[in-house]
């Protein structure tokens, strides 16, 4: 594991994970993790199938909570405070460390009460133009309020699956959260809806953080600006997204992105 000095000037650590292990019963999938996030960057995590991208993201907001047998060591800290400390209420943390899925999940109700969901539970808006308004700035904000204005009360399962996916990033959007989780968000996607989904993610990060699993190396060049490469459970390396793909120091990671295996 070794990451470079950072250059002058690079933005705050928003998150960070010191030895981070991570066990499903006797199986341990995270060998001890060591990765600073950067705040309104993009970090891309990548490496083969079963290298435990997605079990490291979900450390991130404590998901792995509800995975029976799953147990998490080491520190993940969020603007310096442990998120697995007595005091961190999992469902407000998950309100600050929100989370897109591969599959669009939208709820079974109106594109509006999709959104609306989060901060009514959360108490945030308290009269019905309050509401409004956030339903139509996170629409805004996720690139798609001029296809639904017109049809806020029809159901979000109707929508296609790009615009389903953009629904599912307005409602993680709605409960303002500081970072964004996103785990291969666009491998349901055609590529219109990809490069829709990835011009939203560069839009992003003037206010969030944002992590992503992908697959797509390409995708990981093209919208992140920091990649951390994942094998067999440790995190090889991470640096700057042109340095890893144009020069990496490690030969496994030289491997993957030359297709060598993966
Ligand atoms: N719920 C679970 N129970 C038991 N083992 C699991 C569970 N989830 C993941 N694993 C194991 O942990 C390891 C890491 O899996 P993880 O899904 O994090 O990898 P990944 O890099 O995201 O893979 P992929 O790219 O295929 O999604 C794998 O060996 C996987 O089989």
């Amino acid at each position: 594991m070794a990451s470079r000095p950072a250059a002058a000037g690079t933005h705050g650590t928003k998150m960070v994970a010191r030895d981070v292990k991570v066990f499903y019963g006797a199986k341990q999938a995270l060998k001890g993790i060591n990765l600073d996030i950067q705040e309104n960057r993009v970090m891309a995590l990548i490496g083969p199938s079963g290298c435990g991208k997605s079990t490291f993201l979900r450390c991130l907001n404590r998901m792995n909570d509800t995975i029976e047998n799953c147990r998490v060591e080491g520190l993940i800290a969020l603007d310096g405070e442990d998120v697995y400390g007595k005091n961190i209420d999992a469902v407000q943390l998950r309100a600050r460390v929100g989370m897109v899925f591969q599959k669009p999940n939208p709820f079974p109700k109106s594109i509006y009460d999709n959104i609306a969901y989060g901060p009514r539970i959360h108490g945030i808006a308290s009269h019905r133009d309050e509401m409004d308004e956030i339903v139509q700035t996170s629409l805004k904000r996720a690139g798609l309020w001029n296809e639904v204005k017109d049809r806020l009360r029809e159901p979000g399962t109707g929508l296609s699956g790009g615009q389903q996916q953009r629904l599912c990033i307005a409602r993680a959007i709605a409960v303002s959260p500081e970072v964004i989780l996103m785990d291969e968000p666009c491998s349901a996607l055609d590529p219109i809806a990809t490069a829709h989904i990835e011009e939203l993610i560069d839009e992003l990060r003037e206010n969030y953080t944002i992590v992503i699993v992908t697959h797509n190396m390409q995708q990981a060049a093209r919208v992140s600006q920091k990649t951390a490469f994942f094998h067999l459970g440790d995190m090889v390396e991470c640096d700057d997204t042109e340095e890893i793909f144009t020069n990496p120091r490690d030969e496994r990671t030289q491997g993957y992105i030359t297709g060598r295996y993966g």
